[in-house]
């Protein structure tokens, strides 16, 4: 028998569902790098250097030079809508909109920079939205991806006094939705390339190594995700982590030294991907597919595919489904 539309289980309340990804500069340019690097570095979930410490050398140094080189690689990979990051995050939201109907009310937000969460918080209340999924788009849990978008929106909770019913988005790096997903966008772009790979290099973003050993889950993550993914493809894997920083020691094997490497071992054919990133990114575009690719050549190799991250394809929309809709079970009828 079908429940009466009133039945406890059926709300009738309204619900919010917040897409969080990592932030990017308001324009290419120099002074808007700045403020978004200030901002993502003065965090001290992504940098634990003490204070007083780091403060120096981050308005001395770094916040110097670091702004003119990041927006030369950001002007390479700007589009007319603007960030690929956020422009991707975007259509993302959108997809999911479209999908779900008036159940739920979908945005998407930045951890840094803009549209920021906490107007974003504030609109999905002023909507009405009683209930809210906080999403931080990382498939890997990290104290520097993970928690700090987290802790934004506990922050905002921590000034009302009536809160929304809230929920966060756990990790999904070994769910089976996330890596089918991966699995079926892999295999679609290298099916439809114009050479046969010797190899996939799965690239992950870095970390100070010493993240892993106070505990943060990230590697071990990262390793699950390939390894999972490997045992569904028959092309050979290996696995790096890129855009080391600082001077500290970072997770190995790093992927500009992975990529120097494959070709003298006869890969001389590659295609990457970078399986952490739910959107692509001047990390992927830029680092993997321009930078990556001159490092790849240059040691030999001869063909060189970046493939897309999960983006708003079918794939990608199809796995934010079932991963949300999940965590709203309860909630949204249906779901
Ligand atoms: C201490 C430095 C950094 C840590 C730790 C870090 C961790 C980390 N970052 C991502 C995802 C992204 N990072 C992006 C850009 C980016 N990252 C750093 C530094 C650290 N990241 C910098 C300085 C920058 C800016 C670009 C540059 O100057 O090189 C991005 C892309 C942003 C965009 O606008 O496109 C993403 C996404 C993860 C997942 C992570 C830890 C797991
Ligand atoms: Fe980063
Ligand atoms: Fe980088």
């Amino acid at each position: 028998m079908n429940p009466p539309a009133e039945h406890p289980t059926i709300s009738p309340r309204k619900i919010g569902v917040l897409l969080i990804n990592l932030g990017t500069p308001d324009a290419p340019e120099a002074p808007a790098v700045r403020r978004y690097l200030a901002e993502f570095l003065s965090d001290r979930r992504v940098v634990e250097i003490p204070p007083i410490a780091w403060k120096p050398i981050l308005h001395g140094i770094i916040l110097r030079t670091r702004p003119a080189k990041s927006a030369h690689a950001y002007s390479q990979v700007w589009t007319e809508e603007g960030s690929p990051l956020a422009a991707i995050t975007r259509r993302q939201a959108e997809a999911l909109q479209r999908q779900w109907g008036d159940r739920v009310v979908v945005d998407w937000a930045m951890r840094y920079g803009n549209p920021g969460i906490r107007p974003a918080i504030e609109k999905l209340k002023a909507a009405g939205c009683e209930r809210i999924l906080a999403a931080p788009l990382y498939p890997q849990y990290c104290a520097a991806t993970t928690a700090t978008a987290n802790d934004t929106v506990f922050s905002m909770l921590a000034e009302m006094r009536w809160q929304p019913a809230l929920r966060t988005l756990p990790p999904y790096h070994d769910e089976p939705a996330y890596i089918d997903a991966l699995q079926r966008s892999i295999e679609r772009q290298l099916a439809a390339l114009d050479f046969a790979p010797d190899r996939l290099l799965l690239s992950f973003h870095g970390m100070p190594e010493r993240t892993l050993f106070k505990g943060d889950p990230y590697h071990c993550h990262c390793r699950k995700t390939a390894r999972l993914l490997a045992e569904r493809l028959s092309i050979g894997v290996e696995t790096a982590f890129q855009s080391r920083f600082g001077r500290a020691k970072w997770l190995e094997p790093a992927t500009e030294d992975v990529l120097a490497r494959l070709p003298g071992a006869g890969m001389k054919k590659l295609a990457i991907a970078a399986p952490g990133f739910s959107a692509d990114c001047i990390e992927t575009i830029e680092e993997l597919g321009i930078r990556g690719k001159e490092t790849f050549l240059a040691a030999g190799g001869t063909h060189f595919a970046r493939l897309d991250c999960l983006n708003d394809s079918d794939e990608g929309i199809a796995m934010l489904d079932a991963l949300l809709m999940r965590e709203l079970a309860g909630w949204v009828a249906g779901a």
